[in-house]
């Protein structure tokens, strides 16, 4: 129902008598008897459409599927899906965006049904699904349901009893990994039960979801307690929760421990950033959002057991360990984010 409020309708019928509106498509028989003048309509769809567009100076107006959008006119010209504008097997587009006049304006626009046709001054007509420019309109995007993630602390998520996917089932079924991926998208972790404890069955795993990104500590890690390198993470010592690779230009995620001279802002901007930092440290710090898991070992003496993995998304959760004693020796990798993402859209889900 095109209910405006009758105070926008007149300004607008002034707009319309000053030449500023130059056409609406109305559907709602009704709306003449709010005014005295007659106004020609064009009637050009089904009158179950329910479709209203207006062409203003600057911009064009469509209200459709009780969305009202805006659009500019060079975005109009310039998302244009016809053979010359758009490769459809590649889905690229073709047209030169910079030779697009900022100051377009389409010379007619008629609704055919459900698309709308836009003439250019050069001739060029470009059209448009009606449901293709909800979908794809700012006003559409805003009303669309986005990933939804769960936020949680350690109660909340020893509540929510998350499944563990199965080894097998997750390298072997659509549904294992489905239900992991989708776990992960709504926790920021999510576990892989019943591994072999190996670094080759650990890859295997980490290739199922993503391309494994390589770094300064190789592709795969193993490591241990070694000092092989300058690291904390090499020692028995703890670590406080943070996230790794800070100082990459592609970090997972920012970590304290690697954090560099802060040498780019002036002081008084830096006591500003100490105190946002002391904000978010003692929220991280609290039991409640401490959530503590015993990996399983996958090696116990000479007897190798079946072992879980962990996976982090490093934008949203932070890892720590306590001090240890004794051997112990940890097996991972880095995913590409955006290879984890693709993955789970893949499988239809929002990510
Ligand atoms: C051992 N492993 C490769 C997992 C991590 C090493 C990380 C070292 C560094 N402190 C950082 O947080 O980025
Ligand atoms: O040893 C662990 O459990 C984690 C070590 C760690 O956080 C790291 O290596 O970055
Ligand atoms: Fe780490």
């Amino acid at each position: 129902m095109w209910c405006r409020r009758l105070s926008h309708l007149q300004s607008r019928l002034q707009d319309l008598l000053r030449g500023r509106v130059t056409c609406w498509a109305l559907q709602q028989p009704n709306f003449k008897s709010l005014f005295p003048l007659a106004i020609h309509w064009h009637h050009t769809a089904s009158k179950s459409l329910n479709c209203v567009w207006q062409q203003h100076e600057d911009h064009f107006e469509l209200q459709y599927a009780n969305t009202v959008m805006r659009f500019d006119y060079v975005w109009l010209r310039d998302h244009c899906r016809s053979a010359s504008c758009y490769n459809s097997k590649t889905h690229q587009r073709s047209l030169d965006t910079a030779s697009v006049d900022l100051c377009i304006q389409p010379k007619t626009i008629r609704l055919d049904e459900t698309t709308l046709f836009f003439t250019w001054p050069d001739g060029h007509v470009t059209r448009y699904d009606l449901d293709w420019l909800v979908k794809n309109s700012y006003e559409g995007q805003k009303q669309k349901v986005i990933q939804p993630r769960i936020l949680w602390n350690a109660e909340i998520y020893q509540q929510a009893q998350v499944p563990s996917v199965d080894f097998q089932s997750f390298l072997e079924t659509k549904e294992g990994l489905k239900n992991f991926l989708q776990n992960f998208l709504l926790y920021g972790i999510a576990f892989v039960e019943n591994v072999p404890p190996t670094q080759e069955h650990t890859e295997k795993l980490a290739e199922r979801i993503s391309l494994i990104r390589e770094t300064i500590y190789g592709r795969m890690w193993y490591f241990t307690s070694d000092f092989s390198r300058g690291d904390t993470a090499y020692t028995k010592l703890a670590l406080d929760r943070h996230t790794d690779t800070t100082y990459f230009q592609e970090p997972c995620g920012y970590n304290n421990y690697d954090r560099a001279v802060i040498n780019t802002v002036p002081y008084d901007v830096v006591h500003r950033w100490y105190t946002a930092h002391r904000t978010l440290t003692i929220e991280l710090r609290k039991p409640e959002n401490e959530f503590w898991v015993k990996l399983k070992p996958g090696r116990v003496g000479a007897k190798l057991k079946r072992c879980q993995v962990l996976f982090i998304d490093n934008w949203r959760v932070l890892h720590g360990r306590e001090s240890f004693t004794g051997y112990r020796q940890l097996c991972g990798c880095y995913l590409t984010r955006d290879d984890v993402l693709n993955t789970a859209r893949l499988l239809g889900l929002q990510a």
